[in-house]
C-alpha cells in the first residue's frame, strides 16, 4: 500500500525569509486560503514574535482558515512561544514549532551556549510549549552539521517532553541526498521512541539539492516535508513543493507514496505567490516555469504532435495548465508549423503556398525571438495575395540622423537587370521611395502611408501599407519586416508590382516599365 507523505508549506514563513519579501495580513491570509485549496497537510503561518504584522497575520490565518494544522515558530524562548500560542490558539488544529540550534558552530558562536544548556532549553521549551498546545513540533537547527550522538540525545529528550513532530533541518543546504537519507535511516534506528512521533525534514538548496534531499529523506522513513511555493526561502530557497509532490506522483513506480495535494492547483498557487511576493518564477523552472510545458524544436514538437508522452512526462492538465504550448521559432520544424496553420484556420492552403510561407517563417525566426499567431497569418496573407514580383528589393542602404540629410541607396532586380540608384530624402522612407523610383525609372505619387507593430515586443514585425496613384488609379502594396525601411521598400515595391500587372493586362503584353 503506498503511505502518505504530509506536506508542511512554509512559503508564508521561511519563504517570507526570502530577501526583500513582505507580506502583509491580506496578503498571507490570500495565500493560505489558496495552501488550503492546494491541500496541503500544515500551513506555517509565520513567527508571531518577529512583527506585530506578522502576529496579527498568523492570527487571522488560524481564525480562517480551518483544514490545515495552523503552525507558529518560535524560538526556544518563552515570550516566542506565548507570543505563537497567542496567534494560533483559535485554529481548529493548532501547532507550535519551537527550535534551537544543536551543531557545535551555532551554540559555541551563535547562541553561545555549552551543549548541556541547550539541551536543557530544549527540554523546558518543549515542556513549556506542551503546557499550551497538544501538538508541538521541534527541530535541532543545523541537524545536518550536528554531531550523530548529541542530536539523538536532543531528540529522544524532546520526545520524552512531548514533542509530537521531531523536524530535521538541512539549514544551510549543506547536506547530500545519499547522506541526509543515511541519517533520517540512522534517526530512525537510533532514537528512542522515534516511532511515536512524525519524522519531517526541512531542507535548503544553497547546493541545488534541497529537493533531491527531501526525496532521499522519504525513501528512509521521514513521514512530512517542509517545502515552499516555487522554491522560495531564504537564501537559494526551499525546496520546492511543486517538484516534491510532481516527483512523487509522477514516479509512484519509485516512490510507492502519495500526497494529498490537489495537483491541478499548482499552478495557480505558484502565480499567486509569485504575484504577491514579486519574485519571478525563471521560466526553466521546474514545473511551473514558463517553458516547463513548451516545446519549441521541430523534432520534440513533431513527437509530441504524434503522441504528448514521447517528450511529456507529466501533463500540464495536471498542474492546472490548460495546455501544452508550441512555441514557433527557428528552431521549429514543418509539422508545428502546419498544425498551427490548421489552428489558425488555413485549411485549404496549397503544399507550394505552405511550402512558401514556411520558408518566410524561418526567414522571420532568425530575426526574431518568438513568431506569434498574427506573424504567421501576415506571412501566409502576404504569399497567397501575392502579386507576380516584377521587382525585387535586392538590397538597400540607409543613412540618416537628426543632424544629416537621409540618403538611401537601393538595388533591384528584374530578372536577371539590376538597378541600383542613390537618392535622399526627407527622412530614411522618403529617400528609399526616391531611390527606387530612380532605379525602375517610374514616376508615382504616394497618396498614403501606414504603419503598424503586427505583435508585440521591440523585435515586433512591422506591416507597411502604401496607396501609389499614377494616371488616376491607386495601387495598394504591402510589406512586412522586422526592419521599418525595408517593410515601407517592400510594400512600396509591392504596388509598383501591381500596377505593372494591371498595365500589362491591360495592354495584352509583358510591358517594361525600365528604359521605356
Ligand atoms: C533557520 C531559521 O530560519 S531560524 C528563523 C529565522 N527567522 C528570523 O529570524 C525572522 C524573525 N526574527 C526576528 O524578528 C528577530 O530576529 C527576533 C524577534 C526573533 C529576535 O530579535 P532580537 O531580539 O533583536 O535578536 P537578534 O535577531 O538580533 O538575535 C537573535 C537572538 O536570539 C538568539 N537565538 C537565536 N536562535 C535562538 C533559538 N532558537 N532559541 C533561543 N535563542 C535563540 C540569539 O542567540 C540572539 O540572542 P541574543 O540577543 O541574546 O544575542
Ligand atoms: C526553523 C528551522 C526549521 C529552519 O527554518 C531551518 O533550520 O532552516
Ligand atoms: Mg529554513
Amino acid at each position: 500500500m503506498p503511505k502518505k507523505v504530509y506536506i508542511f508549506d512554509t512559503t508564508l514563513r521561511d519563504g517570507e525569509q526570502s530577501p526583500g519579501v513582505s507580506l502583509n495580513v491580506q496578503e498571507k491570509l490570500e495565500i493560505a486560503r489558496q495552501l488550503e485549496r492546494l491541500g496541503v497537510d500544515a500551513i506555517e503561518a509565520g513567527f508571531p514574535v518577529a512583527s506585530k504584522g506578522d502576529f496579527e497575520a498568523v492570527k487571522a490565518i488560524a481564525q480562517n482558515v480551518r483544514r490545515p494544522v495552523i503552525v507558529a515558530l518560535a524560538r526556544a524562548v518563552k515570550q516566542d512561544i506565548d507570543r505563537a500560542w497567542e496567534a494560533i490558539k483559535y485554529a481548529a488544529r493548532p501547532r507550535i514549532h519551537t527550535f534551537i540550534a544543536t551543531s557545535d558552530i551555532h551554540m559555541k558562536y551563535k547562541l553561545k551556549m555549552e551543549p548541556e544548556e541547550v539541551l536543557k532549553r530544549a527540554v523546558e521549551m518543549v515542556s513549556y510549549a506542551k503546557s499550551l498546545c497538544e501538538d508541538v513540533e521541534f527541530s535541532p537547527e543545523d541537524g545536518t552539521r550536528t554531531r550523530p550522538e548529541f542530536l539523538f540525545k536532543v531528540l529522544e529528550a524532546v520526545i520524552d517532553a512531548g514533542a509530537t513532530v521531531i523536524n530535521i533541518p538541512d539549514t544551510v543546504g549543506y547536506a547530500m541526498p545519499e547522506e541526509f537519507g543515511a541519517l533520517i535511516r540512522s534517526i530512525r534506528e537510533n532514537v528512542r521512541n522515534i516511532d511515536k512521533v512524525m519524522l519531517s525534514v526541512h531542507c535548503h538548496n544553497d547546493l541545488g539539492l534541497a529537493v533531491a534531499n527531501s526525496l532521499a529523506a522519504i525513501r528512509n522513513g521521514a513521514q512530512q516535508v517542509e517545502c515552499t511555493i516555487n522554491g522560495l526561502g531564504e537564501r537559494a530557497g526551499n525546496a520546492a513543493l511543486e517538484e516534491i509532490v510532481m516527483a512523487i506522483k509522477t514516479r509512484s513506480d519509485y516512490f510507492n507514496y502519495y500526497t494529498d495535494i490537489v495537483t491541478e492547483q499548482i499552478y495557480r498557487t505558484s502565480t499567486m505567490v509569485s504575484h504577491l511576493t514579486g519574485v519571478h518564477v525563471q521560466p526553466n523552472k521546474a514545473i511551473v516555469g514558463a517553458n516547463a510545458f513548451a516545446h519549441e524544436s521541430g523534432i520534440h514538437q513533431h513527437g509530441v504532435l504524434s503522441n504528448r508522452q514521447t517528450y511529456e512526462i507529466m501533463t500540464p492538465e495536471s498542474i492546472g495548465l490548460k495546455q501544452s504550448q508550441m512555441v514557433l521559432g527557428k528552431h521549429s520544424g514543418r509539422h508545428a508549423f502546419e498544425e498551427r496553420l490548421k489552428e489558425l484556420g488555413f485549411t485549404n492552403l496549397m503544399p507550394e503556398e505552405i511550402n512558401a510561407a514556411f520558408e518566410k517563417f524561418k526567414d522571420l525566426a532568425d530575426k526574431k525571438k518568438y513568431v506569434m499567431d498574427k506573424d504567421i497569418e501576415a506571412l501566409v496573407n502576404e504569399k497567397v495575395l501575392k502579386v507576380p514580383e516584377t521587382y525585387e528589393l535586392e538590397y538597400f542602404h540607409i543613412s540618416s540622423g537628426n543632424t544629416s540629410i537621409a540618403t538611401s541607396t537601393v538595388k533591384i532586380r528584374r530578372d536577371n537587370e539590376i538597378f541600383e540608384e542613390a537618392a535622399c530624402g526627407d527622412g530614411p522612407v522618403d529617400a528609399t521611395f526616391k531611390a527606387i523610383d530612380r532605379a525602375i525609372g517610374i514616376e508615382v505619387t504616394l497618396k498614403d502611408y501606414y504603419l503598424r507593430a503586427v505583435t508585440s515586443g521591440k523585435d515586433a514585425l512591422g506591416e507597411v501599407t502604401v496607396k501609389i496613384g499614377k494616371n488616376g488609379d491607386v495601387y495598394i502594396g504591402r510589406g512586412l519586416s522586422t526592419d521599418i525601411i525595408e517593410a515601407s521598400a517592400k510594400a512600396y515595391i509591392n504596388a509598383i508590382n501591381k500596377m505593372v500587372m494591371e498595365q500589362n493586362s491591360k495592354n495584352g503584353h509583358n510591358g517594361e516599365e525600365k528604359g521605356d
